[in-house]
């Protein structure tokens, strides 16, 4: 029997599993109890994304426990149907980035001493410091930003840790909860992102966060790969101790063993106890293991899931005031930079209940059957404040003159712009971030399922749009083989170059190839586009 590598993925809505033999093929026959959309389980917990549940409006949340259900209904099912858990070898995972867990003191001992015949939700009620996690859509923390940018200086502060100051970046949400709710943070013994918060869960015990999702966090120095003192005693705020050294540990590069699966789980699931559970990571960083990506450069993913990202390896970081570097989840020498767009499938989807009967068939109908470059008329749909360009919420609609219109005269053309606009702000801040010269774009993510979205991508970028037998799930998939990779090192005790783990592994693409014709015609609104991103940027 074939051993089997296991790759978790907690993002925005759902968790989801991928499991590969030693061949790294992927095993079909779980895939209908592979997936638990946060939707599905009900609101006993809140809802799965909270406004305001800490009293501020711009906050966005998580019931922690939701994902704690969440992963007790994906082991449960698989258990119902019968998967062969004592055949798993090592397990990674992903989760959505930035998102943070506050564990309560005494924890650590209690996740080390689960009763086999209870779910872990059963066990979990005492154990957060707060209930409610900070997830990356929560853009609550401007001022702490302006902060921490005065401190260091935006500059500085994207050369020392890959980005300049974001709202979502998880030492913005912890330095929040130290100022705010103090006592929550004196509570908290262990803080976790939603990657190690999953990685803890399987081990029993406290694990680390890995250097591509700490690269998330406004807090690791890129070049060191570890917690800068100075802003760790900044997000510290007034708590007695003056940094969070005690409260998070080191990071570890993402091929690291972190610890083997907890006794609970081997118990409750028949898992082997000598099975090995590599760091967890971040689900783009994990997607860009997924697609396959390597140097050189030319090729970048796109990923259309809950948000938007653009992607792709770096040898050199250059980090500016747009976008951001990540070191990579593949190779400890190495950097990825991405671009991320808070406006991604949740935008798309309400255009679609507003102007497409809420039917992605009518949103394909309208899409195929409305102009390349939509008459010159152009839109920006943030529905959520926006990331990329930093952006209040607001809908902004332009004719072809440039000028501002409440709406469309023909208001399905809503449909074409929400795409083009998105694709056209792709496009238009690649090049900032250092992704030139894009030959081919790898697609994922849920709407990566959508021909007629991806035909605009290829057109917008004039580049070939490849889409992979593998799926829309490249993060879960991409754990995976980052759990095959890590395992492998582990047992020649060396890093093994990535790609001669998981090189061999070839997915049959289909390619969706440009219309030159249309690309002209996006050449030309470009600079349309720029100069009215200008005039809808928050200032
Ligand atoms: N046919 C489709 N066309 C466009 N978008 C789609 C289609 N099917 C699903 N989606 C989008 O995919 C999104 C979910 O993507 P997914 O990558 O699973 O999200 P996440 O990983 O962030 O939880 C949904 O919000 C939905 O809008
Ligand atoms: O904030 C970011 C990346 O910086 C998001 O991309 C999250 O990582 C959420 O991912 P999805 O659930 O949309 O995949």
């Amino acid at each position: 029997m074939s051993a089997l590598y296991l790759g978790l993925d907690c993002s925005t809505q759902a968790i989801k599993l991928s499991v590969i033999d030693e061949h790294l093929s992927e095993l079909q026959e779980f895939a209908d109890v592979s997936t638990v959309t946060f939707e599905s389980l009900g609101d006993q917990d809140g809802p799965f994304l909270a406004r305001g549940a800490d009293g501020d409006s711009l906050s966005v949340t998580t019931p922690t426990r939701l994902w704690v259900r969440a992963f007790d209904t994906l082991l449960d099912r698989l258990k119902q149907a019968n998967f062969p858990f004592d055949r798993v070898v090592a397990v990674s995972g992903s989760g959505q980035q930035h998102g943070s867990v506050y564990w309560t003191k005494g924890s650590q001992e209690k996740l080390s001493a689960l009763d086999e015949r209870k779910t872990f939700y059963e066990q979990s009620h005492d154990w957060f410091s707060t209930p409610q996690s900070p997830i990356w859509m929560d853009s609550s923390t401007h001022a702490n930003c302006v902060e921490l940018e005065k401190l260091v200086g935006s500059q500085q502060l994207a050369a020392l840790t890959g980005s300049v100051a974001y709202e979502r970046f998880t030492v913005h949400q912890i330095r929040k909860i130290a100022q705010k709710t103090p006592k929550v943070m004196e509570n908290t013994e262990e803080i976790s992102l939603v990657s190690s918060f999953l990685a803890s869960l399987l081990c029993g015990r406290y694990v680390p966060i890995d250097w591509a999702d700490g690269s998330g966090m406004n807090m690791m120095s890129l070049r060191e790969k570890k917690w800068d003192v100075g802003i760790s005693q900044w997000a510290a705020a007034s708590l007695a101790q003056d940094t969070l050294a005690d409260k998070i540990r080191q990071p570890v590069a993402a091929h690291e063993r972190v610890g083997k699966i907890s006794e609970y789980l081997v118990r409750r699931y028949g898992f082997s106890s000598s099975c090995e559970v590599i760091a967890f990571s971040g689900d783009n960083p994990c997607s860009l293991a997924g697609v396959g990506l390597s140097l050189p450069e030319g090729e970048v993913a796109v990923s259309l899931g809950t948000s938007d990202t653009v992607f792709g390896p770096l040898l050199h970081p250059h980090p500016s005031e747009e976008g951001h570097v990540f070191v990579s989840p593949i190779d400890p020498e190495g950097y990825m930079a991405m671009l991320c767009y808070k406006n991604g499938s949740l935008t798309r989807q309400s255009i679609r209940d507003d102007y497409a009967d809420g039917s992605w068939e009518e949103f394909d109908r309208i899409l195929s059957s409305t102009t390349v470059g939509n008459n010159g008329q152009i839109g920006f749909y943030f529905k959520e404040a926006e990331i990329t360009p930093r952006s209040h919420p607001g809908y902004h609609r332009f004719d072809h003159e440039g000028k501002r219109l409440s709406e469309f005269t023909s208001p399905r053309d809503n449909v074409r712009a929400v795409v083009e606009g998105q694709f056209l702000s792709f496009w238009n801040h690649c090049e900032k971030i250092g992704l030139t010269g894009i030959k081919q774009i790898l697609v994922t993510g849920g709407a990566s399922r959508n021909t007629c979205i991806l035909e605009v991508l290829a057109n917008v970028f004039g580049a070939k749009v490849l889409t992979s037998s593998m799926g829309p799930n490249s993060a879960c998939l991409g754990a995976a083989y980052r759990a095959a990779h890590g395992y492998r090192c582990l047992k020649e005790e060396k890093f093994v170059p990535f790609e001669e783990v998981v090189g061999g592994i070839v997915h049959s693409r289909s390619v969706i190839e440009p219309n030159m014709e249309a690309h002209e015609v996006y050449q030309k609104m470009l600079s349309n586009y720029e100069r009215l991103e200008g005039q809808v940027r928050f200032q």
